[in-house]
């Protein structure tokens, strides 16, 4: 074996064994389904032997909203995480994933505070990497906690992004990849969901908001690349639907789904005709998880070491300066 193709087959089996760390966050006003969809992504999980034991889970997993005593209960009071080892398409994937407490309707100031903890929270990931860049001796073994994606739960009773959702979006654009959802997609017909979904868009664009897109190097796409990058570009986005607590059964198949049933009929929240869940997986969990860690890497983090070390520069001139005009 030529020195070279065994340095790539060390390599290649590094990186079958290696374990890829993901970690997403939810963000969301109240009661918007959050939990819920944690609840659903964490439940399609292949989680690997032990890990199920071992992980910390937290109760809210196992205690929907609907069989909560009352409302209050089920909310989520602060932002919590766990991680859990799972295998998705071969590959090992650590991951992260962290729920918030939802966002209040009624109070500018409580939200802003609200949006501010959301924010400091991601922030205070990358000082992680910060410190530990700075260390001398580096520990190889460092966790990468910083949050790679967050999907920001939009509200379907509104016909597009409030002046609220516009502000937050703003805020968390300038720090994390954000992913726009919108919550509760059954309560919506096929075509005011289409519509709502466009005007999300046009918002969007309106505003300047740069949620995540996926981009497209026209000169190195391949055509087939280019088409399924663009596809996934047109969800955005993303329809998402819940399971009920209940038991459903497809009377077409006489299958157990995870789903939510009504007077006139199921909705299965595995079905890619009914919301856009399995595309939305399939995009965190495989197609797109390493783009989201180097943008998080080479933009985000870049952005925020840069301003942190000018903060640290400006504060230590005048510390200088101070020092200087106390000696005259
Ligand atoms: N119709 C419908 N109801 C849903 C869906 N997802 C969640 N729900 C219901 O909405 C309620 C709130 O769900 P949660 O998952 O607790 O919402 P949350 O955003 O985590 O709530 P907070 O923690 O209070 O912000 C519960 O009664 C859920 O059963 C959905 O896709 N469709």
């Amino acid at each position: 074996m030529s020195t070279m193709s065994a340095k790539m087959s060390r390599s290649s089996r590094r990186r079958k064994h290696a374990v890829s760390q993901l970690n997403l966050m939810v963000v969301g006003f109240r009661s918007l389904g959050k939990t819920s969809f944690i609840r659903m992504l964490f439940d399609t999980l292949c989680v690997r032997k032990n890990a199920k034991e071992e992980a910390k889970l937290p109760e809210c997993l196992f205690q929907s909203a609907e069989t909560a005593q009352d409302a209050e209960t089920a909310r989520t009071k602060e932002l919590y995480s766990f991680t859990l080892d799972v295998e998705e398409e071969g590959e090992k994937i650590s991951l992260t994933l962290v729920d918030s407490p939802g966002f209040v309707r009624d109070n500018e100031l409580r939200l802003d505070v609200q949006v501010t903890e959301a924010l400091r929270y991601i922030e205070a990931q990358f000082d992680h990497t910060l410190a530990e860049e700075t260390k001398v001796k580096r520990n190889p073994k460092a966790q990468d906690s910083q949050i790679h994606a967050c999907l920001y739960f939009i509200d379907n009773a509104n016909n597009g992004l409030t002046d609220k959702d516009i502000r937050i979006l703003k805020r968390l654009t300038a720090r994390v990849n954000v992913i726009p959802v919108v919550a509760k997609a059954d309560l919506l017909t096929t075509s005011q969901l289409a519509n709502l979904k466009q005007a999300i868009k046009s918002d969007l664009k309106e505003h300047n908001i740069p949620v995540f897109d996926f981009p497209i190097d026209e000169e190195v796409a391949e055509p087939e690349v280019a088409e399924v990058v663009t596809n996934v570009q047109s969800y955005i986005p993303f329809s998402l639907v819940a399971p009920e607590d209940a038991t459903i059964t497809d009377p077409s198949t006489g299958e157990k789904i995870r789903g939510r049933q009504y007077a006139w009929g199921i909705i299965d929240c595995l079905n890619p005709k009914h919301c856009d869940f399995v595309v939305l997986r399939n995009v965190l969990l495989s197609s797109h998880r390493k783009l989201f860690k180097d943008i998080t890497l080479e933009v985000f983090y870049e952005q925020y070491r840069t301003e942190r070390l000018m903060a640290r520069k400006v504060l230590g001139s005048i510390d200088t300066y101070t020092l200087r005009e106390n000696k005259t």
